[in-house]
C-alpha cells in the first residue's frame, strides 16, 4: 500500500501569519522513536534526545546566520515533516551503534533523528553555508562526523573504516554502515551506482528518490518500455523495495515531483550473480541496451559476430531474434558467461 503524508504547500519564505496557518494544516503522523543512550564513552555526555525538526525549525535554521535562500542546482529541498525522517531512519532499521552515512544535510532534520536514534552519523554537505550550519547546530556532538565535499568525489570508506572499526567488537566480523538519505533529484542516478555496488561497507542503502524515478528502478521488468540497463544493475547489486510515497507538499520549496523512500539491501561480494568480471558484464548490459529496440546480434556486434551472438542466445534456450528488453538479470548473466567462454 502506498502511503502519503501530506503538508501544505509553501512556495517561498513565509510570513509568521502564515507559516502558523501552514503548520494548522498539516497532516502530520508521529511515530515515538526510543533513543537515548549512544557509543561508549559519549553516551552519558549525550542521553538527552533532541526535539525532532518541523516546519518552523527548518524555516528558522534557514533564516539564521542571515537567509538561506535554496540552491535550485544543488537540489535543495528541505524535508518539513519529522515523520517522513522517523519512516526514512526507521526504512532502514537504524538502531543504537550503527553508522549512518547521511548524503546532503541540509538543515540537520534528518540527521537530528538519526542522532536520535543512537547513530553515528557521517554526513557529507557539498555546500559551504549548509555545513557551517550543520557544524553551528551540532557542534559539541561527538557521534557526528562531517565532511565537507561532494559525495561523487568523496573518498567514502577512508572515512567510514575507522569508525566500523571502533563500533565492532574484537573478534567480531566487521559491522556494516548503512545509508540514510534525503538526496538531490539531479545526482541520484550517479549516487546510486556509486552506493550499490559497495555490499563490502554497506548493508542497507534508503534514499528519498523522485517517485517516479523510484518506481522505475524497483518496478520496471522485462517487456515493459521502462526496463534499462540500470534495472539490471540495480538487481545484480542488491534486493531494492519501494516503501513509502512522499507528497511534495512536504519540503520547501516545493519541488515539481513527489518523492518515495526506496530501500536497497546490499548483496555480499559473495551473493553477486557469477560472472566472471562485473565489469565486462555491465560493458555487454550497456551495449545491449543502446540498442534498446535492436536485435542483440546487432546491438552486440562489435564483441562478437553476428553468429556467435546467434548461438549462444540459442544455448541458452531464448530466441536468435532476442532483443534487450526480452532478457532478465538471469538471461543475461547466461549470456555473458556464455560469449566469455569463447
Ligand atoms: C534535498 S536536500 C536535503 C536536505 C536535508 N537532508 C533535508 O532532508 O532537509 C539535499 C542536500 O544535499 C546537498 N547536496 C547537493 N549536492 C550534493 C553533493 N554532490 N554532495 C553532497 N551534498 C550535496 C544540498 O546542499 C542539500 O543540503
Amino acid at each position: 500500500m502506498l502511503l502519503s503524508v501530506r503538508v501544505a504547500s509553501r512556495p517561498s519564505l513565509p510570513p509568521a501569519a502564515e507559516r502558523r496557518r501552514a503548520s494548522s494544516t498539516r497532516r502530520v503522523v508521529l511515530r515515538s522513536v526510543h533513543t537515548t543512550s549512544v557509543d561508549g564513552g559519549a553516551a552519558s555526555k549525550e542521553k538527552k534526545r533532541r526535539p525532532t525538526d518541523d516546519y518552523h525549525a527548518t524555516v528558522r535554521s534557514l533564516n539564521s546566520r542571515g537567509r538561506h535562500v535554496p540552491k535550485k542546482s544543488l537540489g535543495q529541498h528541505y524535508m518539513l515533516n519529522s515523520s517522513i525522517n522517523e519512516e526514512l531512519s526507521s526504512a532502514a532499521d537504524v538502531e543504537e551503534g550503527d553508522v549512518v552515512l547521511e548524503i546532503g544535510p541540509g538543515t540537520g532534520s534528518l540527521t537530528n533523528t538519526l542522532l536520535n536514534s543512537g547513530a553515528t552519523v557521517v554526513a557529507v554537505e557539498k555546500d559551504p553555508r549548509m555545513a557551517a550550519l550543520i557544524k553551528d547546530r551540532f557542534g559539541c556532538t561527538e557521534r557526528l562526523k562531517l565532511i565537507q565535499e561532494d559525495i561523487t568525489k568523496c573518498h567514502i570508506v577512508s572515512h567510514l573504516g575507522p569508525l566500523l572499526q571502533n563500533q565492532t567488537p574484537e573478534g567480531h566480523k566487521q559491522k556494516l554502515a548503512k545509508v540514510v538519505a534525503n538526496i538531490p533529484f539531479n545526482i541520484s542516478t550517479e549516487v546510486v551506482k556509486l552506493l550499490l555496488p559497495m555490499g563490502n561497507t554497506f548493508s542497507i542503502v534508503v534514499l528519498l528518490l523522485q517517485d517516479e524515478a523510484a518506481a522505475r528502478l524497483v518496478d520496471a521488468s522485462v517487456e515493459t518500455p521502462e526496463y534499462r540497463s540500470i534495472n539490471i544493475f540495480v538487481n545484480f547489486y542488491s534486493d531494492p523495495e519501494y516503501k513509502l510515497k512522499v507528497g511534495r507538499t512536504n519540503f520547501f520549496p516545493q519541488p515539481k515531483f513527489d518523492a518515495a523512500i526506496v530501500r536497497f539491501e546490499l548483496k555480499q561480494i559473495s551473493e553477486y550473480p557469477p560472472v566472471a568480471s562485473p565489469k565486462s558484464f555491465f560493458s555487454l548490459v550497456n551495449s545491449a541496451f543502446n540498442g534498446k529496440r535492436k536485435m542483440l546480434r546487432k546491438s552486440l556486434h562489435h564483441l562478437c559476430s553476428p553468429t556467435e551472438i546467434e548461438s549462444a542466445l540459442d544455448s541458452i534456450g531464448l530466441p536468435t531474434t532476442s532483443r534487450p528488453s526480452e532478457l532478465t538479470l538471469d538471461d543475461f548473466v547466461r549470456l555473458h558467461n556464455n560469449l566469455v567462454k569463447l
